[in-house]
């Protein structure tokens, strides 16, 4: 029988996709009020936790050079707001990231490890805590982390904080491409330069309860959608630009839209088989990028 000691958990951290992004007021604080979109890709990070005598953290992985190991990661920050939490009920662990998402990229792969972290530990402890004391500790961790506990497509309000289901996506495939800019969320959001009560634009339409049937259908809804950090984003790194031409330059693409505050962008295409095909054009044509395809969830 395993031993206390040779218990493990292993957690993916997905990447979140902005597929629609409405800025549509501002806090007295400076937080943005946003509709958004939000879906999951199969690439993450991975997370793994070992019984230890304290909290660790070792950062591996292709996107694990500039990223600190330190208190600051967010990894850390969440094990450690977890134990605070359930006092004497999350035994320390020895944790590494290996991370394959790129670091501030608009994708959310600091939020992810931070939501993985959380159902790693409690997994670990054999905590299974309400599903409200969970979202309250991930909404104090980060904006973007409550979406990244569900992992899945849903529709996000506040300043991320309140959560919806989204209808079930169609048949469809998807390339996101980063072009190895890292771009700072709050440098984006200060260009929009919105006062107080100010919107960037029409709020978001609803979503059809049915969903879509098809690829061509959903990309109809996204197409009168917007992402209104991609304007700001695009003037701070304008090989956005390139990224979003090699995007619509693929056969097939339905749709070409950064995500969250950028750089990466994604496109949105009828079957994973064209997805598969531009993004191995791509990544021949632009060596430095990285690039992934994906079927959403
Ligand atoms: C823009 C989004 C869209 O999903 O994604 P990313 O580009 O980060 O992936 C998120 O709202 C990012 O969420 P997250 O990265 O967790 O934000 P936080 O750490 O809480 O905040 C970082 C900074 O972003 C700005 N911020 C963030 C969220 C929000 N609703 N309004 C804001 O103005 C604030 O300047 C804040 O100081
Ligand atoms: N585990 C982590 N992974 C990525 N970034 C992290 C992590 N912990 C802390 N950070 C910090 O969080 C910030 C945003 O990271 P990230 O989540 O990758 O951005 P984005 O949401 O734009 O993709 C960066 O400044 C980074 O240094």
């Amino acid at each position: 029988m395993a031993s206390n000691a040779d218990r493990r958990a292993v957690e993916r951290a997905r990447a979140k996709i902005n597929l629609t992004l409405h800025v549509v007021g501002r806090r007295g604080d400076g937080y943005h009020l946003l509709e958004s979109f939000v879906v999951f890709a199969e690439a993450g990070d991975e997370l793994a936790f070992a019984p230890a005598d304290r909290f660790s953290l070792e950062v591996a992985g292709p996107f694990g050079g500039g990223l600190s190991g330190g208190g600051d990661n967010l990894v850390l920050r969440a094990a450690h707001a977890l134990s605070e939490r359930f006092p004497g009920r999350i035994p320390p662990a020895r944790m590494t990231l290996a991370k394959h998402l790129p670091v501030s990229s608009g994708i959310g792969g600091g939020s992810a490890d931070a939501a993985a972290t959380l159902r790693g530990l409690c997994a670990l402890a054999g905590l299974s805590p309400d599903g409200d004391t969970l979202h309250e500790l991930a909404r104090r961790l980060g904006a973007d982390v409550p979406v990244c506990l569900e992992s899945r497509a849903t529709v996000m309000a506040g300043i991320g904080e309140r959560l919806s289901p989204a209808p079930g996506l169609p048949p469809h495939g998807a390339v996101l491409v980063n072009p190895g800019h890292a771009v700072s969320t709050p440098d984006v959001f200060a260009r929009l330069d919105l006062t107080p009560g100010e919107g960037a634009g029409a709020p978001h339409p609803p979503l059809p309860a049915g969903g879509w049937r098809t690829a061509e259908e959903l990309a109809g809804l996204l197409g009168a959608c917007r992402n209104d950090l991609e304007i700001p984003a695009r003037a701070l790194v304008p090989e956005i630009d390139r990224v979003l031409d090699a995007l619509e330059a693929c056969p097939g693409t339905l749709l070409a839209r950064m995500s969250g505050s950028g750089a990466t962008c994604f496109a949105l295409f009828g079957s994973r088989a064209e997805a598969d095909a531009a993004a191995d054009r791509i990544a021949t044509a632009h060596p430095g990028w990285w690039v992934a395809a994906t079927t959403f969830r």
